[in-house]
C-alpha cells in the first residue's frame, strides 16, 4: 500500500505494557497509510464539513491512527509530538460519539469531560470544538469552565446540561463537588497534556474527578512524551487501552530549524537589540525569560528602541492573558515575552526513554546560584498572586509563530521540548534560538543574570541529547560579532535605563492597567476592533524614554551587504532568519489609514511620551 513520506524507522524504545491487562495493543509507527483520509472514518457529513472548513485535506499520522480505535469505542493512550494534531485526534471521535447519540435520544445530558493543563489550552480546545462542530447546529453545546466568569454563571450554564465539558482537573472538580449528577453519564473522558497535568499539582483533583466517574467510560490520554506521570494517569483512568507510539518525521524534523547562541548577559541584550531592529526575524515571536521581572526588563529595554511588545505571566488577570493570545494568534502583535513560571519540570527521559528525576545542582556553591536572591517572606506574597493554571509554553497553538527565542534557557530538556513546539507547528516552518551563557561568563554577570543561567551549560548538554534522540540537531548561530559590537553603545545606554525600579513600576504598572482592561474585556469588544485599539497590551510602560536616537538605525551600522551580513548559521551560508510573511496587521493598517500616518511613522512625540520617571 502506498504510503506518505514518513521516516521509515521504528521507535527503538520498548512499548509499555500496562500490568493490569494482558490485552493492551501497542502499535510503534511513523508512517501513515496515503490513502487514509477522513471520509473513511465513517464520520457524519456535518463533522466533515467542519474538518473541510479548518482545511484539513488529510489526516495527521496521530488522527489516522487513533480516530478509528476510538470510534471502536478502544481506550487510547497517544504519544505523538507537538503540534501533530492531537486536538483532532481526540474531538472527532467525541462530536460523532454525541452525534450518533442524538440521532436516537432527545435526551440532554454530559457527555465528554476534557482536562487539560492550563486556561489558555481550555480556551484554545473549546475554539476547536466550535469550529469543528461548526454545522452541528445546536446538537453540540460545549463548555469551557476554566474561563473568567463567576461559578453562578459558570453553574447556571451547566444546568442546561452541556455535551462537553472543557476544564482544568481543579474547575472541574469544584463542579463536581457541588452536584455529582454532573459527571454521572459521561461517555468520554480525555485528558489532553497527560504528560504535563501532573506536574501542574492537579493530582488530588484528578483522584477526586476520577471517583466521581461512571464505569465503562471510553478514555483518551493525549501525550507528546511518555512519562511515570502518564503511566500514573494510564493505571487511574484506562481499562485496556490501545497504545499509540507516533513519529510523524514530516511534522517533526522538516519545518523547524533550532540553533544556539552563547553569550553573556548583556550580549543577550545586544543580539536581541540586533534582531529585532533590524527585523531579522520576519515574523512572530515569542521570547521566553526566566521570572516576571525578567520580562519587565526585555521589554522596557526594547521599548526604547520603539519596538514594541506584550509581556505575559501568570500574575496578569486572566481574562487579559486569554486575551492576548487570542491577539497574538490574530497578528495583532509580533513579539510576546512569556515567563515561563510553571516551567514544564518532572522528570527528564534517559537514552531508553525511561524517566530519570531531573538533575539538582550538585555543589552547594551551585545550590546557591539557583537560589533567587530576592527575600523569601516577598516572593512567597508575589507568588500568591500567580495562577497555577497559567501556561504558554504547552499545548498553546500559535498561528504561524515564526522563532521561540530562549533568552533564557529552560532548565530541563522536556521544557525545552514544549517550549519550541510552539512553532513548526502542522508541517509549517520555523526557528529556535536560544541564548546559552557559558559558566564562566556567568560568574561575571552574577547579579544581574537570572540564577538558573548557572547550569545553562549543562542544560544544553541534556537538551541535544534529547533533541538528537529525536533525529534533531541544535546548530550554533555564529553571529558576526565584530558587525553586532557596533551596535554595543546604544545596547549599553538602553540598558542603563532599565534600572531596578524602572521594572518595578513597570510591573505594578502594567496590573493596575490589565486589572482595569480585563474588566472591560466583553464581547463588544471583540466585534468593535476600533474600541479594541485602546485595549492593546504592548503599550509603553511610560517608565523608560523612547529614545529618539535609539529609534532609528543609522546607515553606517547597517552591515555591508545588507542585514544577512550579520547573521551566519555556522556551516552555511543562509541569510537572515528568514521565515514565513506574515500577514499584515489589519488593526494597524487601519489605524494608519485613519491618522494617514505611513508605516514608517508611528506619529508619537518621544518628547510628549517622556514622563519624567526616575533614572
Ligand atoms: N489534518 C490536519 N491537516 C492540517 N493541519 C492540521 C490537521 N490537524 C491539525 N492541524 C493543525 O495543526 C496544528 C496543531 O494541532 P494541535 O494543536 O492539535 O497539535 P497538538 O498535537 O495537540 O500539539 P501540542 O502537543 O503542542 O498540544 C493546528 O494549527 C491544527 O489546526
Amino acid at each position: 500500500m502506498a504510503k506518505r513520506k514518513h521516516r521509515d524507522e521504528e521507535d527503538p524504545a520498548p512499548a509499555i505494557t500496562t500490568t493490569t491487562t494482558t490485552t493492551t495493543t501497542a502499535i510503534t509507527t511513523t508512517e501513515v497509510d496515503a490513502n487514509a483520509s477522513f471520509a473513511t472514518f465513517g464520520l457524519d457529513p456535518r463533522l466533515l464539513q467542519g474538518i473541510a472548513k479548518q482545511n484539513f485535506s488529510h489526516p495527521t499520522l496521530v488522527q489516522a491512527k487513533a480516530i478509528p480505535l476510538a470510534l471502536e469505542g478502544r481506550d487510547i493512550l497517544a504519544r505523538a509530538k507537538t503540534g501533530s494534531g492531537k486536538t483532532a485526534a481526540y474531538l472527532l471521535p467525541v462530536l460523532q460519539a454525541i452525534l450518533k447519540r442524538k440521532e436516537t435520544s432527545e435526551e440532554k445530558f454530559t457527555s465528554a469531560l476534557i482536562l487539560v493543563p492550563t486556561r489558555e489550552l481550555a480556551q484554545q480546545v473549546h475554539k476547536v470544538i466550535e469550529s469543528l462542530a461548526a454545522y452541528c447546529g445546536k446538537h453540540v453545546r460545549s463548555i469551557n469552565l476554566a474561563q473568567n466568569i463567576s461559578e453562578k454563571v459558570q453553574q447556571s450554564l451547566l444546568s442546561e446540561k452541556q455535551d462537553i465539558i472543557v476544564s482544568t482537573p481543579s474547575r472541574a472538580l469544584v463542579h463536581i463537588n457541588v452536584s455529582k449528577s454532573l459527571t454521572s453519564q459521561l461517555t468520554h473522558l480525555v485528558i489532553d497534556e497527560a504528560d504535563l497535568v501532573l506536574s501542574y499539582g492537579y493530582e488530588d483533583d484528578l483522584q477526586g474527578v476520577s471517583k466521581a466517574l461512571p464505569k465503562g467510560l471510553q478514555t483518551l490520554l493525549m501525550s507528546a512524551t511518555l512519562t511515570t506521570e502518564v503511566e500514573t494517569l494510564k493505571s487511574l483512568f484506562c481499562r485496556n487501552p490501545a497504545i499509540l507510539r507516533l513519529e510523524d518525521v514530516d511534522a517533526e524534523g522538516e519545518g523547524l530549524t533550532q540553533y544556539c547562541v552563547k553569550c553573556s548577559e548583556d550580549e543577550k541584550f545586544l543580539l536581541l537589540y540586533v534582531i529585532f531592529k533590524l527585523k531579522l526575524i520576519k515574523g512572530k515571536t515569542i521570547i521566553f525569560v526566566g521570572d516576571i521581572d525578567r520580562s519587565y526588563r526585555v521589554k522596557l529595554f526594547l521599548e526604547q528602541f520603539g519596538i514594541r511588545s506584550c509581556v505575559l505571566n501568570s500574575e496578569l488577570p486572566v481574562n487579559s492573558r486569554l486575551h492576548i493570545v487570542e491577539e497574538f494568534n490574530k497578528n495583532v502583535y509580533e513579539i510576546v515575552i512569556a515567563s515561563d513560571e510553571n516551567e514544564v519540570l518532572g522528570d527528564e527521559e534517559d537514552d531508553d526513554g525511561n524517566s530519570i528525576p531531573t538533575p539538582k545542582p550538585t555543589t552547594s556553591q551551585e545550590q546557591a546560584e539557583s537560589e533567587p536572591t530576592s527575600k523569601p517572606k516577598k516572593r512567597k506574597k508575589a507568588r500568591n498572586r500567580k495562577d497555577k493554571e497559567y501556561g504558554i509554553s504547552r499545548g498553546l497553538d500559535f498561528n504561524n509563530l515564526a522563532c521561540v527565542l530562549n533568552f533564557d534557557l529552560p532548565t530541563t530538556s522536556k521544557s525545552y521540548t514544549h517550549r519550541i513546539g510552539r512553532t513548526a507547528r502542522a508541517h509549517k516552518n520555523g526557528i529556535s534560538l536560544s541564548f546559552v551563557i557559558p559558566t564562566h561568563l556567568f560568574s561575571k554577570h552574577k547579579p544581574t543574570t537570572h540564577p538558573t543561567c548557572a547550569n545553562d551549560e549543562r542544560t544544553l548538554q541534556r537538551i541535544r541529547k534529547s533533541q538528537t534522540k529525536l533525529g534533531r540537531e541544535i546548530k550554533p548561530y555564529a553571529f558576526d560579532m565584530a558587525q553586532v559590537d557596533a551596535f554595543r553603545y546604544r545596547m549599553d545606554d538602553a540598558l542603563r535605563a532599565v534600572t531596578k525600579v524602572a521594572v518595578r513600576e513597570a510591573r505594578m504598572r502594567e496590573l493596575r492597567v490589565e486589572l482595569m482592561k480585563s474588566e472591560r474585556l466583553k464581547r463588544h469588544f471583540e466585534e468593535n476592533p476600533g474600541d479594541l485599539l485602546a485595549l492593546r497590551h504592548d503599550g509603553e510602560s511610560g517608565q523608560v524614554r523612547v529614545q529618539a536616537h535609539l529609534r532609528h538605525v543609522p546607515e553606517y551600522l547597517l552591515p555591508k551587504g545588507g542585514k544577512s551580513g550579520m547573521l551566519k548559521p555556522a556551516g552555511g551560508a543562509v541569510g537572515h532568519v528568514g521565515l514565513r510573511k506574515v500577514r499584515e496587521n489589519r488593526i494597524r493598517k487601519a489605524r494608519q489609514k485613519k491618522t494617514g500616518r505611513g508605516a514608517a511613522g508611528t506619529g508619537r512625540d518621544p518628547v510628549k511620551m517622556y514622563r519624567g520617571g526616575k533614572r
